[in-house]
């Protein structure tokens, strides 16, 4: 097992609204990044303003921190954050058969949504007070497959799709330490690399998908992840960069 890294702060609590709400309160007081982690939600969330329920023994996170640079720079670190989920995954598993990496910010196993990610931040313009990195796995437990949208992917769990049991604990210190890890390599030399490594996980890549926002829906084949995070897709019209959607397969 990994150790926990360096620098890094722990605060684990029993029940709260949402760990993406306790990191708002704790980030005016903090001295570094720490991880926060809930055993129960009673007001969790998913993007979209959609509810996302945490099961007990799934894992209900948020790493918050304050970030030097722009907000557009600080919101890479979703990509940053699903390469952590996906190495912490393959710690926790000892494979990494049928892992891969959703855009924007899911990760799926044999292709059932095993974990999601949701980015809030405070401050304006160019200021980012605090950077929160929410981070929801299906460790023990999948959402019953009704609490999901018609369309969406249907969730799973490790525990179902493996047979390996992992406590939220054990599972959090993995994901700590590959992020720590990737963190590094994000400050030290910038998106490139992360982008690279992300593509190289991600689900079909090279497929036609569909991209839905609120008010419209673009078809065309998946062609990369551009350097500011955009989903490039190719379509009859030419080529299009989308900078948030859903993804549909
Ligand atoms: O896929 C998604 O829609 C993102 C899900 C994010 C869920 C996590 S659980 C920990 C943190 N607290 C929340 O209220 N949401 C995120």
């Amino acid at each position: 097992m990994s150790a926990w890294p360096d620098g890094y702060g722990l605060h684990v609590l029993e029940e709260v609204d949402s760990t993406l709400d306790e990191a708002a309160r704790i980030a005016p007081r903090m001295a570094g990044p720490v991880w926060i982690m809930a055993r129960r939600q009673t007001k969790g969330r998913g993007r979209r303003a959609r509810a996302w329920a945490d099961p007990a023994g799934n894992l209900s996170s948020t790493l918050v921190m304050r970030p030097e640079g722009t907000p557009a720079q600080a919101a890479l670190r979703s990509f940053v954050a699903a390469l952590a989920l996906f190495d912490a995954v393959v710690a926790a598993t000892g494979r990494a058969q049928g892992l891969a990496l959703k855009w924007p910010n899911d990760v799926l196993l044999n292709g059932g949504k095993l974990a999601g990610i949701l980015l809030e931040s405070s401050g304006s313009g160019q200021g980012l007070g605090h950077l929160a990195i929410g981070i929801g796995v299906n460790l023990a437990e999948a959402p019953a497959p009704e609490v999901v949208e018609p369309g969406a992917v249907r969730p799973v769990s490790l525990l179902s799709e493996t047979g390996v049991a992992v406590t939220p604990d054990e599972f959090l210190t993995e994901l700590a330490a590959a992020y720590a890890r990737f963190e590094t390599q994000f400050r030290t030399h910038g998106f490139g690399p992360i982008r690279l490594a992300w593509l190289d996980r991600a689900a079909r890549l090279g497929e036609v998908i569909t991209a839905r926002t609120g008010r419209s829906e673009t078809t065309g084949t998946f062609e990369t992840v551009d350097e500011q995070g955009n989903l490039v897709l190719n379509t009859a019209e030419g080529r299009v960069s989308i900078p948030a959607a859903d993804i549909y397969f």
